[in-house]
């Protein structure tokens, strides 16, 4: 990467305070389309230095184009950026970087062959300077800061998902960025990392940096915002001061009403099993050891861990995606098929329905419409050959269910936001619309939702939720992998805890709490091990 911010004429990252941008920083009736849809329209905004602001929104309000905008990713149809009192000119990122605006994306870009150490140096302000050994000890410096537990001979490969997102952010302070903007940097991250995180945006506040936290979860504007901005439908709705608005009045803004607050009964006594996981070990990119468990015919069982202590493998060996190195998997006693047969040559007929993590990445062909993409678990049965004008018909219904927008069959995926491409995945793979009071009849016998409302608003989460208790309600198993107890802790049955690969605790979601939780996931006891 471009040797970039000012103030770096010897080659040199400037590691102590940075020089503050004191006068503010002004977007002025910004405003860009994609073809017919404006999805920034008009916006005027102004980031102040030592200030944390908050930009809230439903999903594809524009938030993520907007600061795209500003980071010179896409180039402005209208309006303009003033920085320190001067027309800003960003055609590109490098001229952003440049002026001392770095951005955190919500997809990433490491290389992930690559160890964390070398990624650091390819984006280090001088590439030719981490060549001396001072240098290149404090390429890894600001890393080391933010997160110590990260060993930096890594490969990126191997590394669980939150811990990327902090070595973007590593990556961003090397080139001395004073206005930082995070698109939503603790959608991945468990609470303690996300505490940590907080602490670290404040400090970077105290600095006198600016820092932009792009986020859908309302706890990151308690913890860490001092002035809140509410985008929707492109248009930014509410401007304030954290502290002058209550959690309510910022879901209001966002999405035009109170919340939705889905719920289910608990089940009560022990249901017949249906899924069941015996012996199960197993390697993805972390790995499991003896996973025994059981989830019975309506059941939800969450999981919860410390990232990389075994949920991904523990979610691609039951998914069908990976096969375990010992142990099976039964679904209402009969053993599921095992890759390539569940999910490789033979098509993609696992009775298991999978929401992945990170779903850009894992669940979708960006290249592909919204159409092809929602049919894709049928690829074996589709007419290939013939038009896909019923594709389209079954698609339209199927956007229109989930509130996908734009709801058009024809456009990329990869044209959606982060959140839009999410209820895509949930479309396709929990069938139906969250409408729709019961499950269907032949909906999936167990189910795999991997962070199912990462990255979603409130409106939408509580579409997921809704349509995962109707799948329970009709007799669907659910392994529930979450990074927000408060969340388990209120829909789950049981909760499991992973730790170091194995299940640490099974504990009754009524009556245990976040903290009983928090310390079986470090490795600590609770008293009640079994539910
Ligand atoms: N490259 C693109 N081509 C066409 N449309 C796009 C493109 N990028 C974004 N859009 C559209 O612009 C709108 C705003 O998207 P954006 O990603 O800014 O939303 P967001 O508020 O960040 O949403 P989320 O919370 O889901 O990430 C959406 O309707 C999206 O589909």
């Amino acid at each position: 990467m471009a040797a970039a911010a000012e103030g770096k004429a010897g080659g040199r990252a400037r590691t102590g305070p940075p020089r503050i941008m004191a006068a503010p920083l002004r977007l002025q009736g910004i405003t860009k389309r994609f073809g017919a849809l404006t999805a920034v329209d008009g916006v005027d905004l102004e980031i102040r230095a030592g200030e944390v602001l908050a930009l809230l929104g439903e999903n594809g309000a524009g938030k993520s184009t907007l600061m795209k905008l500003l980071y010179g990713f896409l180039p402005l149809d209208a309006g303009r950026i003033e920085i320190e009192g001067r027309p800003a000119q960003l055609p590109d990122p490098r001229a952003a970087m440049a002026a001392g605006i770095g951005m955190v994306f919500q997809n990433f870009t490491l290389i992930p062959a690559l160890s964390v150490r070398d990624n650091l140096r390819l984006a280090w302000p001088d590439a030719a300077a981490w060549r001396n050994r001072r240098e290149d000890a404090a390429v890894v410096e600001r890393l080391h800061r933010l997160a110590p537990g990260i060993d930096p001979e890594r490969r990126v490969a191997d590394l669980p998902v939150g811990a990327w997102q902090l070595v973007e952010l590593a990556k961003v302070l090397n080139q001395d960025a004073r206005l930082v903007i995070l698109d939503e940097p603790s959608s991945v991250l468990t609470p303690q990392e996300a505490a940590a995180l907080h602490g670290f945006v404040r400090d970077l506040a105290a600095e006198g940096r600016r820092v932009v936290i792009i986020t859908h979860k309302l706890a990151d504007v308690a913890a860490c915002a001092d002035r809140v901005a509410v985008m929707r439908r492109g248009r930014l709705v509410d401007e304030a001061a954290a502290a002058d608005r209550s959690e309510g009045d910022l879901v209001t803004a966002m999405i035009g009403t109170r919340a939705p607050a889905p719920a289910r009964p608990r089940l009560t006594g022990r249901p017949v099993p249906r899924l069941e996981l015996q012996g199960l070990s197993g390697r993805a990119v972390d790995r499991i050891e003896g996973i025994d468990l059981a989830i019975g015919a309506g059941e939800i069982v969450g999981v919860a861990g410390v990232a990389g202590n075994g949920q991904q493998a523990l979610a691609e060996i039951v998914a069908g995606l990976v096969a375990p190195a010992a142990g099976q998997v039964l679904l209402d006693g009969r053993p599921v098929a095992r890759p390539p047969e569940a999910r490789g040559g033979g098509g993609f007929r696992s009775p298991i329905a999978y929401v992945p993590e990170e779903p850009s990445r894992r669940a979708v062909v960006a290249e592909l419409s919204l159409a092809v993409n929602l049919a894709l678990r049928r690829i074996p049965e589709l007419p290939w050959l013939r038009p896909l004008r019923g594709l389209r018909a079954g698609a339209a219904g199927a956007l229109a269910d989930w509130d996908v927008r734009p709801p058009e069959p024809e456009r990329p995926a990869g044209t959606l936001s982060g959140g839009n491409l999410q209820k895509l995945v949930a479309a396709r793979e929990l069938g139906g619309g969250p409408a729709a009071a019961d499950g269907p009849p032949d909906g999936p016998g167990a189910i795999v939702a991997c962070y199912p409302t990462m990255g979603l608003d409130v409106k939408a989460s509580a579409a997921i939720y809704e349509r995962l208790f109707a799948h329970a309600g009709r007799g669907a198993a659910i392994l529930w992998l979450s990074e927000d107890l408060d969340d388990l802790l209120r829909h789950a049955d049981r909760i499991a805890v992973l730790h170091h690969g194995r299940i640490a605790g099974l504990l009754p979601a009524d009556g245990t709490d976040a903290a009983a939780l928090g310390r079986l996931m470090t490795g600590g006891r609770v008293d009640a091990h079994a539910a």
